[in-house]
């Protein structure tokens, strides 16, 4: 998918919403739990609820992974059952020595068909790069995460002008331009939105944290928008969890209906 077609979806729909479709079989509404494949059900109706006011979905690969074969086969399908006028990220958070990565990156792009995967900067350019010779896919490289846990090395001062996760920025985006390679920027991170913007102002942030996480739509959106909005705001519990009740897909669309609400006004204001 190019940079040209997310945001032309993004404009049709009025919307910058990912879906994070983190299904933890445990909290899935009972009367699912008869299905011969709930997880995938379960996201089935969560991906026909939620369609109308977002532009992507991710799924955490982890939520799967923790299922074994079974959970592998639900991943499988769920990112074959979304449509492919949305962009299918798969969060993986992955990244070896090149010959390894080369295998992760057909997994997730031949295999399951993803558009992008999530992938962790910390072993350097040759761990990165067999991620970026798939057209059309892209990689999405951890900058400054939501976490707490990012201030112990992210934000730790190289020299007095410049904090890791600013050289993992700078140094990265020469590896690839604004087409193929987007950032990962928590949403609880909004007051650095403008800064990154002056090191990145093409390139498309991936931004989770929103929801129960409690980072700041509109203050993300103020500082973090460009020409192509180059916003994907994820959110997955708040959405995905609205109801644990029969309910829990119209919960789901009235949650993501909420947000694209919200996200038109920021279109309208900030789209530059
Ligand atoms: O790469 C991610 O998606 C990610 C990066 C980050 O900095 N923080 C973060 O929460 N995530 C993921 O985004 C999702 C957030 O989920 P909620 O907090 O339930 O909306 C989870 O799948 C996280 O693993």
């Amino acid at each position: 998918m190019t940079k040209e077609e997310i945001f032309n979806q993004i404009k049709q729909k009025q919307s910058y919403l990912c879906v994070g479709l983190d299904t933890v079989l445990q909290k899935i509404p009972r009367h699912l739990h008869s299905e011969k494949d709930p997880v995938f059900e379960f996201n089935k109706q969560i991906i026909d609820a939620t369609a109308d006011f977002c532009v992507a979905y991710k799924p955490n690969t982890a939520f799967y992974e923790a299922l074994g074969s079974k959970g592998w086969e639900s991943l499988q399908k769920t990112l074959e059952y979304i449509p492919d006028t949305f962009f299918k990220i798969a969060d993986a958070k992955r990244g070896d020595i090149g010959n390894t990565s080369q295998l992760y990156a057909r997994a997730f792009f031949e295999q399951m068909q993803a558009d992008a995967i999530t992938v962790a900067p910390y072993m350097g350019k040759d761990s990165v790069t067999p991620f970026l010779g798939f057209p059309d896919k892209w990689v999405i490289l951890l900058a400054l995460t939501s976490n707490p846990g990012s201030a112990d090395f992210q934000t730790t001062a190289l020299t007095s002008e410049e904090m890791l996760f600013e050289k993992v920025i700078s140094v990265s985006s020469k590896w690839a331009d604004a087409s193929q390679l987007m950032y990962v920027v928590g949403a609880t991170k909004a007051e650095q939105f403008k800064h990154i913007r002056k090191l990145i102002p093409e390139h498309f942030l991936l931004v989770p944290g929103v929801g129960t996480q409690g980072g700041d739509l509109a203050l993300l959106s103020q500082f973090g928008m460009n020409k192509y909005c180059g916003l994907l705001v994820n959110a997955s519990r708040s959405v995905i969890y609205a109801s644990n009740g029969k309910d829990f897909a119209v919960q789901a669309a009235n949650e993501t209906k909420r947000m694209q609400e919200e996200m038109a006004k920021y279109l309208e204001k900030y789209l530059v």
